[in-house]
């Protein structure tokens, strides 16, 4: 963590590694660096074996460079991402008092439903979480009245494309087939959240501090404002939006059970000025009880030592949350994926 320069607005000198400003657009190379992956091969009934083997090679290497691509024609209705965004922000124009009636619930294993981030937290956001409809842990707002169908609507997809997606990571690490389907075949701890940052002030702008996410996929909707970034080659790329892309970044158990082949995606959110950035976080995830470690198909198999000790999912996640709660003096101090590492020396 923390490995990336800060942000430059010099974006030419990241990409071509000089200082003399270029006349090609900014915007496009940004999102050149970042591979964008068409998944209709996976939804043609007609038969599309090269394309399918074409776009697993891609997702390959993105996910062994740094973890993070993204994806178009993914499933998830360009209309409903669309709509579920504005009523998402007109949700987070109402008063404090009416976005608190959906204060969270306790007994879910995170808090689902509106909070706020805290006045010390540097990560300046609130947002809406929640959980798997059918778990009933969920409090949405009953306004805007169409809210909480659409985000219900948008779950559901975001669940089958990250069953998608789950499925050709695992052919493109040649595991047995349907191996992390059976293997994280619970979606009861998968969760969503409706964010909104607020504008940046003349003194900061930090919307979500650098890190990696604990699970295995995420996915992230970013309204026009922009301003998530990803750490490649110790640079911060920005990731600009694009309607009906999808950005996808691997989090940490899927580092930990390949043993590293494929990376946990350092990100963050740089809050515009100006302007509130509003974004949909889908965290697909591993249920508690699963226990996570480096697969023998990625160490003893190949001859090489495991770089991590095995944990259950649960117990990560609640070092994680201590964090949260109770934050170290020194940022460098927070437990993340290094807590579990293996000392080779
Ligand atoms: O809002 C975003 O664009 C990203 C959020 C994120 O990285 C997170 O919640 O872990
Ligand atoms: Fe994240």
């Amino acid at each position: 963590m923390g490995f990336c320069p800060e942000a430059t607005t010099d974006w030419f000198q990241i990409y071509n590694g000089e200082s003399k400003k270029q006349k090609s657009s900014p915007i496009v190379m940004a999102n050149l660096a970042i591979p964008t992956i068409d998944l209709s091969p996976f939804f043609n009934n007609e038969d599309a074996e090269n394309s399918k083997k074409r776009v697993k090679e891609i997702i390959r290497q993105a996910c062994s460079e740094y973890g993070f691509f993204q994806i178009v024609n993914h499933g998830v209705p360009l209309d409903l991402l669309s709509r579920a965004m504005e009523l998402s922000k007109a949700f987070f124009r109402f008063s404090d008092e009416e976005k608190l009636e959906c204060n969270p619930n306790a007994g879910a294993p995170l808090l689902a439903g509106y909070s706020k981030q805290p006045e010390i937290s540097p990560d300046k956001n609130e947002y809406i979480l929640m959980f798997p409809p059918e778990t009933g842990f969920n409090i949405l707002p009953s306004n805007p009245p169409d809210f909480r169908e659409a985000m219900e609507e948008l779950f559901s997809y975001f669940t089958k494309a990250g069953q998608l997606v789950e499925s050709i990571m695992n052919d493109s690490l040649g595991l047995p087939e349907n191996f992390l389907k059976e293997y994280n075949n619970d979606r009861s701890w998968d969760f969503m959240v409706a964010m909104h940052y607020f504008p940046a002030t003349e003194s900061e702008n930090n919307g979500i501090t650098p890190h990696e996410d604990g699970n295995t996929v995420t996915f992230v909707v970013q309204d026009e404002a922009g301003g998530l970034e990803v750490c490649k080659n110790g640079e911060w790329i920005p990731v600009i939006p694009e309607l009906g892309k999808i950005v996808v970044n691997l989090g940490d158990s899927i580092q930990v059970m390949t043993n590293k082949k494929f990376k946990s995606a350092t990100h963050r959110v740089v809050r515009p000025k100006g302007r509130s950035r509003h974004s949909f976080a889908f965290f697909y995830n591993i249920q508690g009880d699963k226990w996570v470690e480096p697969l023998p198909q990625f160490t003893k198999e190949i001859g090489e030592t495991a770089k991590y000790r095995g944990f259950f999912y649960k117990d990560y996640q609640a070092l994680r949350m201590r964090n949260k709660t109770h934050p170290s003096a020194r940022p460098e101090d927070a437990i993340n994926i290094t807590h579990y590492e293996i000392s080779t020396s």
